[in-house]
């Protein structure tokens, strides 16, 4: 079932320069959509434009943003506040952004609950705990807190867990991970997948991870100077890749496992074919 209908999305600069040049594209309930390209090449910003939420200056142009039968692109402000975080909802790598730094995590999880929900204090506070237990964290503890007194890693885990609570239809992560080190972005991402599997959203994903992409992603499209070149089921794309520049891309990453022979250190055995690559001093 299509979740979301994108058709002919652009988006200009203060003075008319064309940013993304015509973007369509659909994202099918409960799948994992990649959205992978070079830097610059504009992948956040058409996310944010899917809820009207692009930087000061920048504009948008679209025929349609389909979500659940209606059109975002047609509706106000005051309405799209209301389906931004029921409906749509979004993580990004500046975890730090999802919150107010001086206001305890709890008062920022119950006021997305009291703004959609007519639940009671006790009710809401409940909610809360049993979210930041379910993505690892010490609910009644961590809903005290104030943002400093988190790590990366548990802040990112918070934001999501506040991007989730009212269980939207769609979450766009961007970057998600990019900011944390290698035992935190994992479990992130693991984090993810299980939640979407749960609770049957579709993640829209940005990433430059091939790997991850390769490991969670169902379909992907490559962007490239604000046009999408090539999309399809993640198989297709990663077995046959149409466009040159998505080989390039997809060529850039070197495989996990069976990779290409490396030359041989001097006065060292060449390593076999099908090792992992090496992260000590000999790789
Ligand atoms: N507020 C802004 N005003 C003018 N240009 C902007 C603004 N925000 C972004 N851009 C430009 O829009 C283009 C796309 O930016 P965007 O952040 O979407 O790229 P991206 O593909 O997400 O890159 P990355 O992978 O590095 O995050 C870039 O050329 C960027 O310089």
């Amino acid at each position: 079932m299509e979740l979301l209908k994108v058709r002919d999305l652009k988006i200009f600069t203060p003075d008319n320069r064309s940013l993304v040049h015509g973007l369509n594209f659909s994202i099918h309930a409960g799948e994992w959509f990649a959205l992978i390209g070079e830097s610059g090449s504009g992948k956040s910003i058409s996310a944010f434009a899917l809820s009207a939420l692009l930087p000061n200056g920048l504009r948008r142009e679209v025929q349609e943003i389909q979500l659940l039968g209606k059109d975002l692109s047609k509706l106000s402000e005051w309405e799209l506040r209301k389906i931004r975080g029921t409906e749509i909802a979004y993580v990004f790598q500046d975890y730090q952004s999802a919150f107010t730094p001086y206001f305890r995590l709890g008062r920022q999880m119950d006021e997305v609950m009291q703004a959609h929900t007519d639940w009671s204090k006790g009710k809401r506070q409940t909610k809360a705990w049993e979210a930041l237990n379910e993505v690892g964290l010490e609910g009644a503890e961590v809903y005290r807190r104030y943002p400093f007194q988190l790590s990366g890693g548990q802040l990112q885990r918070a934001a999501l867990t506040l991007a989730m609570m009212m269980e939207p239809k769609l979450l766009i992560a961007d970057e998600p991970t990019s900011a944390l080190d290698a035992m935190s972005a994992n479990t992130v991402l693991t984090l993810l997948a299980r939640l979407k599997n749960e609770k049957g959203c579709a993640v829209l994903f940005i990433t430059h991870d091939l790997r991850c992409v390769r490991r969670y992603a169902d379909r992907v499209a490559i962007m490239q100077n604000g046009s999408i070149i090539e999309a399809g089921p993640k198989q297709e794309v990663f077995k046959n890749p149409r466009e040159v520049y998505t080989q390039n891309l997809l060529a850039s990453v070197p495989p996990l496992y069976n990779p290409p022979r490396r030359l041989p250190i001097l006065g060292q055995e060449p390593l076999e074919e099908g090792t992992l690559y090496a992260t000590t001093s000999n790789a």
